[in-house]
């Protein structure tokens, strides 16, 4: 007999920021060497993947566009207020727990963001820890296992910001 199934949508953010040069100067291209991505320190507590790092984000509500999604989880985990740069997800994964005789399916979608406002401080309300980290270390931290991919794509320059 098969298992009743939960889908869960979950957006995340991929929150850039050109080095500072680049902002200055207005060279609106975000070459592959020139931006940061913030990430967070899930907490000890999560039901999935505790103590691993993300990129922020969280499940869609009812009813919630996935920029709206995007919107509020920032408010709410980070305080701070984006905008989705491009509407197009980058990048998607798929998969599947099963517990107490539940089986639940995510779908994590990600999307480029930047902050809305200049001189907003991101904070660690939702996790342990946040951090802008350049494209190409994101690989000395120890992501969800299912970000991987999308680590080894940002850090080829396969996936990058929109110019
Ligand atoms: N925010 C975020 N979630 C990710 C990433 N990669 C990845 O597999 N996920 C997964 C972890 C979670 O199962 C789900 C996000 O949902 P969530 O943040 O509400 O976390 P959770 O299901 O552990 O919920 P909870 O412990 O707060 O109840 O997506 C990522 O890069 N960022």
């Amino acid at each position: 007999m098969s298992l009743p199934t939960r889908i869960v949508p979950v957006v995340c953010a991929l929150l850039y920021r050109l080095k500072q040069a680049d902002e200055e100067r207005h060279s609106v291209t975000a070459s592959k060497s020139a931006y940061d991505l913030l990430v967070s320190l899930r907490h000890e507590d999560a039901s999935n993947f505790a103590n691993l790092w993300e990129f922020p984000g969280g499940k869609v509500e009812e009813g919630e566009t996935h920029a709206q999604a995007l919107t509020r989880e920032c408010r709410e985990e980070l305080d701070v207020h984006i905008e989705v740069t491009d509407n197009k997800c980058v990048h998607a994964i798929h998969f599947e727990k099963s517990e107490e005789g539940v089986r639940t399916q995510y779908s994590v979608f990600f999307y480029w963001a930047r902050m809305k406002f200049d001189g907003q401080v991101a904070k660690a309300l939702a996790s342990q820890k946040v951090a802008w980290v350049h494209y190409d270390d994101l690989k000395t931290r120890e992501f969800c296992p299912g970000d991987e991919t999308l680590i080894e794509e940002l850090a080829k320059g396969s996936i990058a910001p929109p110019a």
